[in-house]
């Protein structure tokens, strides 16, 4: 789908951890039905700037808003209210529940509150749509690692985010379940929704993202097409190091 106008601002960021400056000034924006990939060497400040949108972490200075809301200022469980839902570098399944109730906990607390059966009918669709059908009652104990992305994936749609952010989704899975997970990426990109991807597959960020933003040192150094940000010399510098 052809990106829309901007949702999501983020306007001159920055977060420090003591003396430490991990995302500096940053500013970029997000445009409705777009993939935008988020990338940059280990510890550049992309969790950092993804645990800002979440509401995980507060920023030092700046601001962020979605829609209207302002994500900086909201308390930290208002993000997922006003429109925000990410999946976790780490996947973080609440593992007393079953599938279906891991997915109805990301409906009742999402954008929309849905409950009762009417959030248990839209958690099973959504587990259909991610592949999980099947497991629906399992113990999520049960899970392989890739039906675990899965299911955080369903978790965080149930939410009907405006905006998703991904965190290394696609980080631990093999060739051929990388496959799987590019592809599903590539389904809800297909179906208009606005994605903030942090990846290390190069491949992925190729295929997937409309756009690119690349930080160093919690500094952005470049923007653009994953082409030309990926062929920019001070991205390849960034990731090479000097010399
Ligand atoms: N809670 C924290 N307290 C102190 N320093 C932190 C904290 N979280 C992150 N940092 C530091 O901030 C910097 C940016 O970290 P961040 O995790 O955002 O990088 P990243 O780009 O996501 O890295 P990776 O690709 O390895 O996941 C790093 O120097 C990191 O050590």
């Amino acid at each position: 789908m052809t990106p829309g106008d901007p949702i999501l601002f983020v306007n001159n960021v920055t977060k420090r951890f003591g003396g430490l400056v991990a995302v500096n000034n940053v500013s970029f924006e997000v445009r409705e039905h777009e993939v935008m990939g988020l990338i940059g060497p280990n510890g550049s400040g992309k969790s950092t700037t993804m645990n800002m949108i979440s509401g995980a972490l507060k920023a030092t200075s700046g601001s962020i808003t979605l829609k209207g809301h302002d994500l900086t200022r909201a308390k930290t469980f208002e993000n997922a209210r006003f429109g925000v839902s990410r999946t976790f570098q780490l996947v973080r399944i609440l593992p007393e529940l079953s599938v279906l109730e891991n997915v109805i906990a990301g409906a009742v607390f999402g954008h929309k509150r849905r409950w009762g059966a009417e959030a248990e009918a839209f958690a099973a669709g959504l587990l259909e749509r991610v592949g999980l059908a099947e497991r629906i009652t399992a113990p999520v104990g049960s899970l392989t690692y890739i039906d675990q992305k899965r299911l955080e994936l369903a978790r965080a749609l149930a939410g009907e985010p405006s905006v998703l952010l991904l965190d290394e989704w696609l980080a631990g899975l093999n060739p051929s379940e990388l496959k799987v997970g590019i592809d599903l990426v590539a389904s809800l990109r297909q179906e208009g929704r606005t994605i903030i991807l942090v990846e290390h597959v190069m491949d992925a960020i190729r295929s997937l993202c409309d756009r690119c933003l690349v930080i160093n040192s919690g500094t952005k150094i470049a923007e653009g097409t994953p082409d030309a940000v990926l062929s920019d010399p001070d991205v390849i510098r960034a990731y090479l190091g000097e010399g």
